[in-house]
Formats: structure tokens, sequence, C-alpha cells
């Protein structure tokens, strides 16, 4: 079984629980009260190379990798620095995450935020908007093309931005077709965990103009964005290095700074 599946089994596990305590009908009421959601085309639209600043506490390659006890204060953090997104992971098991921390951002940052999950029902899309997202994940490799085209569908009719995830030439012609607005391109093999950074400026320029490119994973510093941003990225999604350095401030100001730089502009432009 790869990662992916393992993470999976125990995400439908969890759901499971969930849905016995928490039926559709509460989820949507919660939902219609949360705040209305946020211009994410804005926050990712800009001149600049938009840095998605993520809170994560550990993860299936690296095991524990930050304790985080105040997720909220973390992202107040990310956003004085300069950050256009939040991420959070929600997934319990092997991130250590949860919608609580979901919550505690979205009430703390006037910026978008994304639910970071294994997303397979939509019912998970309505708890990403009753607990505050604004945008949701969605995973081309966890998920079959209906399954893709009816996730997508359903976050933008509740108001949730869907970004679309891929890592191989198949995963995203899946993506385009099924009509993705957003697409990430995962250095990050989600079946074998292995990071290879040039996946991003192999795919990028197969995507349709108009779409926003995300680069994913394995930025360690500004000369990660810098390459990313040559190779097409409108944003980068930084997780590790922000959560295990000295001062994650400090980092995504950097990244900004990178990211607002001429010489972050693609070859021409
Ligand atoms: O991070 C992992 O080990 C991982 C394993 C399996 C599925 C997903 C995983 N991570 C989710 C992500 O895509 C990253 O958290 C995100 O792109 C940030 O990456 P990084 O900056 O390398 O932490």
């Amino acid at each position: 079984m790869s990662v992916l599946d393992d993470i999976i089994e125990g995400v439908r596990a969890d759901l499971a629980d969930r849905q016995q305590t928490v039926s559709l009908a509460d989820l949507k009421e919660r939902a219609e009260r949360a705040p209305a959601p946020r211009d994410v085309y804005k926050a990712l639209g800009g001149d600049q190379v938009s840095v998605i600043a993520e809170v994560k506490r550990s993860s299936p390659s690296k095991g524990a990798l930050a304790a985080i006890a105040d997720p909220a204060a973390l992202a107040a953090d990310y956003e004085a620095g300069g950050a256009h997104v939040i991420s959070v992971l929600t997934e319990q098991r092997r991130f250590g995450g949860s919608l609580d921390d979901l919550a505690a951002v979205r009430a703390v940052v006037d910026i978008p935020v994304l639910r970071k999950d294994f997303i397979v029902t939509s019912y998970q899309l309505w708890e990403a908007r009753a607990y505050g997202a604004d945008l949701a994940l969605l995973i081309v490799a966890a998920l079959e093309q209906n399954a893709l085209v009816s996730l997508i569908e359903r976050a933008e009719s509740i108001g949730l931005a869907p970004l679309v995830e891929v890592h191989t030439a198949e995963e995203l012609d899946r993506a385009v077709d099924a009509g993705a607005k957003i697409i990430g391109i995962n250095a990050r093999n989600l079946k074998t965990l292995e990071v290879d950074r040039e996946v991003f400026a192999t795919l990028a320029p197969k995507i349709p103009e108009g779409i926003i490119k995300i680069a994913e994973s394995g930025v360690r510093g500004p000369h990660d964005l810098l390459a990313y941003a040559r190779a097409g990225a409108d944003a980068v999604l930084v997780g590790e290095s922000l959560v295990t350095g000295k001062d994650p401030r400090a980092a995504v100001v950097d990244l900004v700074t990178a990211g607002a730089h001429p010489a972050s502009r693609p070859e021409g432009q």
C-alpha cells in the first residue's frame, strides 16, 4: 500500500467517526454562519510571487517537525511577515492537525486560509467552509475523475476556491480537464515521499494561460522560491522550512521580499 493510500484509509476512518457525531445538515448550518469567503484570486494573482505559509506539526516523511502549541499565533506571525495565504493541515493522524486549528487561524488573520487535507467527499468541503476555510485542497492522485469534477463544482458552489494538486503530466491533464483554476504542482511524490523540485519546471509550461500555478514543497529559502518563480510559479507553498526555522516571521519576510523582486519573474517578462 502506498503512503497516500495509507493516509486516505485513516482519513476515511476518522471521517466516518465525525459523520456519526455531526450531521451534514448541522455542518451546512454552521457553514452558513461562517464568515464570508475571502478573495483568493486577489491574494494569489498579484505581480509578486505569493507566499502560502503552512502550519505543519508533523509529516509522514519527517515525523515530528514542531510542537506548535498556538497555531493562531504562528499564523499571525506569518501574516505579519507578509504571507498572502495561510495553509493549515487539518489531517490528525499523520500531520497532527485539526479543524479547530483551522478555525483558530481563520479567526486571527485577515488573509485567505487553505484547508490542507485529503478530501474525498463533499462532507469535508462543508467542514472546510464551516470552520472558515477560503480554499480547499483536492489531490488528483486521491480521486477518480468523476469525483474530482464534482468536488471542484461543489467547492466553488459553497464559496471555496479549489486548489487542485498534481505531480505528473497525466494528473495535470486531468486537473485541466476537470476545470481547475488554481493548480498546485507538488514536488513531493505522495506515493514514495521523494521530493523532486524539477517537476515544477517540467509541468508548469503545460498549464494553460489564465490558471494560477503554485509550486508546492521543498522550498528551503529564497533561492528555491526564485527557481520556482523563474519556472513560472505564481505562488509557493512552504511548510517545513518555516516551522523548523528559528524565526518563522523573518523567514516569511525573506521569501516575500524575494517574491517581489523583478528577478523572480520568468525570462522575458
Ligand atoms: O510532507 C509530507 O511528508 C507529506 C507526505 C504525504 C502527503 C503529503 C505530505 N505533505 C503535504 C504537503 O504537500 C506539504 O506539507 C506542503 O507542500 C509543504 O511542503 P514542505 O515545505 O516541503 O513542508
